[in-house]
């Protein structure tokens, strides 16, 4: 007779989308959980030796590693609808950067992030890589909403709300980094100098410095528009991918978003240093920066995960719409129905999402010792059937409206659609005081 185990959480009769090595999909499941842990998966007849205090019952349903959120401000929510329909020099310097020096404050940056959190709840989201202003705030409020992210204290060389100087900036990274670095179970604190038309060459090796001395992830956006690669062309006399690593700031755990102006020998740059790349395409697509070249750089080795920008450029942060807009874009601009398949923006929504975040020894795929952080999707809805094909179903044919049940580090943040550790109606009626204040100071 075999011994009893008993764990804290059992995930049982579901469909179980490992994304392990093996990419298994086990079609009667179970997932045991014990503490943050997945203790083990297998199929329904293994989980006989498993007692659980809180079994869910997930016959007819998908069990999947929770979606990562490779780039994104999550303060943003707020700014949501503001400026749409421009491009990207412009939405930045006529809009957004005004709109952030009248209304960017710890409250507000705040508030934001509890919007940005129910609504990632929401949409089965489970850890995502900001880069804003105030990140104590952020990450303190992410963790209240149980969250796991990688949080970027942003650098750049101009005055902004947090910092009036880089100088100022970087100081106050080094403290946010300290207070968190020490093994916090949800979030890793990262430095984010912005991008290299806003940051200077000083700025960005001062970034890398930080970054190493205390070994935390470098958050950057790179290659982004045709008027960044002139404007470092001009001031630097090269491109942008070659300019970064001339300057020193590639290394160790960085993180690029949009990496769109490429050129197919700075690849090889980017795998040198092991650089993550999180693609976001609705946000490219939006302020018409381009699009970037994942199935090269796939190809090329580098680890492709996917992001929503802020939701002043998306205008949202949901992963599936993501997922199938990856999916079919790349396709239309090659002519070629057989690029990205639905298996591989799967994958970039969650294995090789956490290879480029640098966080794929932990999260990532359903494996037991991995962190649990997984998500449970309603497969059964009229527009989702026959179901011949679950990465199909899954990337073409679920919305985010179908996720049911999200679970981080072993603790339930969503079940059947309740939110656990947010209230929703304070947040509503915050995101409303936050929507007049805003209006008003664009009117000043
Ligand atoms: C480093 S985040 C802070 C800064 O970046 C601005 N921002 C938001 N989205 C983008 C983007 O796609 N490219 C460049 N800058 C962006 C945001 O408004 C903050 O000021
Ligand atoms: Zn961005």
């Amino acid at each position: 007779m075999r011994a009893t185990t008993t764990v804290d959480l059992l995930v049982r009769g579901g469909t179980v989308v490992t994304m392990d090595a093996q990419r298994r999909v086990i079609p009667d499941g179970f997932l045991a959980v014990h503490g943050d842990r997945i203790v083990a998966v297998g199929t329904a007849a293994e989980a006989g030796q498993y007692r659980a205090k809180t079994v869910i019952e997930a016959g007819g349903k998908a069990v999947l590693p929770g979606l990562i959120n490779a780039h994104t401000h999550v303060p943003m929510t707020l700014f949501r609808g503001l400026a749409d329909d421009l491009a990207l020099q412009e939405w930045l310097t006529k809009f957004i950067f005004p709109a952030e020096a009248k209304n960017v404050t710890r409250e507000m940056v705040r508030a934001g992030t509890r919007l940005a959190c129910l609504e990632m709840i929401r949409s089965g989201t489970t850890c995502f890589v900001d880069m804003y202003y105030f990140e104590d705030d952020i990450a303190d409020v992410t963790e209240a909403a149980g969250l796991r992210a990688i949080v970027g204290q942003t650098i750049i060389d101009f005055p902004v709300p947090d910092a009036l100087t880089p100088q100022i900036g970087l100081a106050q990274a080094e403290r946010f980094i300290q207070k968190y670095k020490t093994g916090h179970p949800l979030i890793t604190p990262a430095v984010a100098p912005h991008a290299p038309y806003t940051c200077a060459p000083e700025t960005l090796i001062a970034c890398r410095k930080l970054a190493d001395k205390h070994g935390v992830p470098l958050v950057i956006h790179l290659a982004e528009a045709d008027t960044e690669t002139q404007t470092i062309l001009e001031r630097y006399g090269r491109r942008p991918i070659p300019h970064v690593e001339r300057v020193g700031v590639l290394g160790a755990r960085t993180i690029a978003a949009h990496v769109i102006q490429t050129q197919p020998d700075e690849y090889a740059i980017l795998k040198k240093y092991n650089v993550g790349v999180a693609h976001c395409p609705q946000s490219n697509m939006k302020l018409a920066a381009g699009v970037a070249a994942v199935p090269e750089m796939r190809a090329a080795g580098l680890a492709v995960g996917l992001g929503t920008d802020g939701a002043a450029s998306n205008n949202d942060l949901d992963l599936f719409e993501e997922m199938d807009t990856a999916a079919k874009l790349h396709k239309v601009v090659r002519r070629d129905p057989t690029t990205m398949p639905a298996e591989a923006v799967l994958e970039m929504a969650t294995i090789e999402g956490a290879r480029a975040i640098h966080m794929a020894d932990r999260i990532g795929s359903l494996e037991a010792g991995k962190l649990a952080d997984f998500i449970i999707v309603d497969v059964s809805n009229p527009r989702q059937l026959p179901n011949y094909q679950l990465a199909s179903t899954l990337v073409y044919a679920t919305k985010s409206s179908d996720v049911e049940t999200v679970v981080v580090n072993g603790k339930l943040l969503m079940r059947d659609r309740r939110i656990l550790t947010l209230d929703e109606a304070a947040i509503r009626r915050e995101t409303a005081t936050f929507r007049t204040r805003i209006l008003e100071s664009l009117q000043k």
